[in-house]
Order: structure tokens, then sequence, then C-alpha cells
């Protein structure tokens, strides 16, 4: 029912051992992949990318638009701001759309980026 679609963010991340295109080009589609198939997306409306100060080897945003074919959504990368505690080498993602779900995905060591620290 189109009722159960409403307008959602969801979140997601994803982390590099190396800063290396291929690494990230697989990465970034493993994570933009899992996020399609653990929600029922039925409009994406914009997608913002960060990546932290360290990832520069690819724009994770041309990679989805140009390997997937997704030159109609509106992407954005930005930098993410660094805190004394941030983790490093992590691509996170927010998709904001029309779903009828709102799992977020992590994906290695971005698992850890919403566990308490001690
Ligand atoms: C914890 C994360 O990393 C950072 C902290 C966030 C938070 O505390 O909500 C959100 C985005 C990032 O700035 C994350 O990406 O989920």
């Amino acid at each position: 029912m189109d009722s159960e679609y409403k307008i959602v963010g969801i979140r997601g991340a994803t982390s590099l051992n190396e800063d290396h295109p291929i690494e990230l080009t697989e990465n970034v589609i493993e994570l933009w992949n899992e996020i399609m198939n653990k929600n029922d997306i039925s409009r994406i409306i914009s997608v913002i990318f960060s990546v932290t100060p360290d990832i520069k080897s690819l724009n994770p945003a041309t990679i989805l638009r140009e390997k997937l074919d997704l030159n109609n959504v509106p992407f954005m990368s930005l930098e993410e701001a660094s805190f004394n505690d941030s983790r490093k080498k992590i691509i996170r993602v927010l998709i904001i759309c029309e779903s009828s779900t709102q799992n977020f995905v992590y994906l290695h060591e971005a698992k850890n980026l919403r566990t308490k620290k001690e």
C-alpha cells in the first residue's frame, strides 16, 4: 500500500583497510547493495556521503553514479569532521528517500561506530 511509504533518512557506513580505488569501489558498492537489499525504498530523494580526511583515492558518489548508472540521483560528498576519538578510513552515507523501512547498515570496522567507548 502506498501509505506505508514515508520520507525517511537511512544511514549506513563502511570502512577501508587501505585508501585504494579498488577497495573503495568494492566496499561502496557492497554498502549500497546491502542498504537496498535490507530496505524497501520506492524513491530516492538525495544521497550524502562523507569520507574521513584520510580518504582521497576516489569519490564514492562518482563510483555509484557511474558504475550503477545512477545519474538521476542527486549525490553530494563531504569531508567528515574530525574529533579526538574519530575512527579512521570511514565512508558514511545518508540516503533521504521514500521507504516503508528504515534499516541502517554498518559494515566492516564501521560496525563499531555506534558502540559506546569505555
Ligand atoms: C557514529 C557515527 O559517526 C558519527 C557520529 C554520529 C552520531 O553520533 O550520530 C553520526 C555521524 C558521524 O558524525 C555514525 O556514522 O553512525
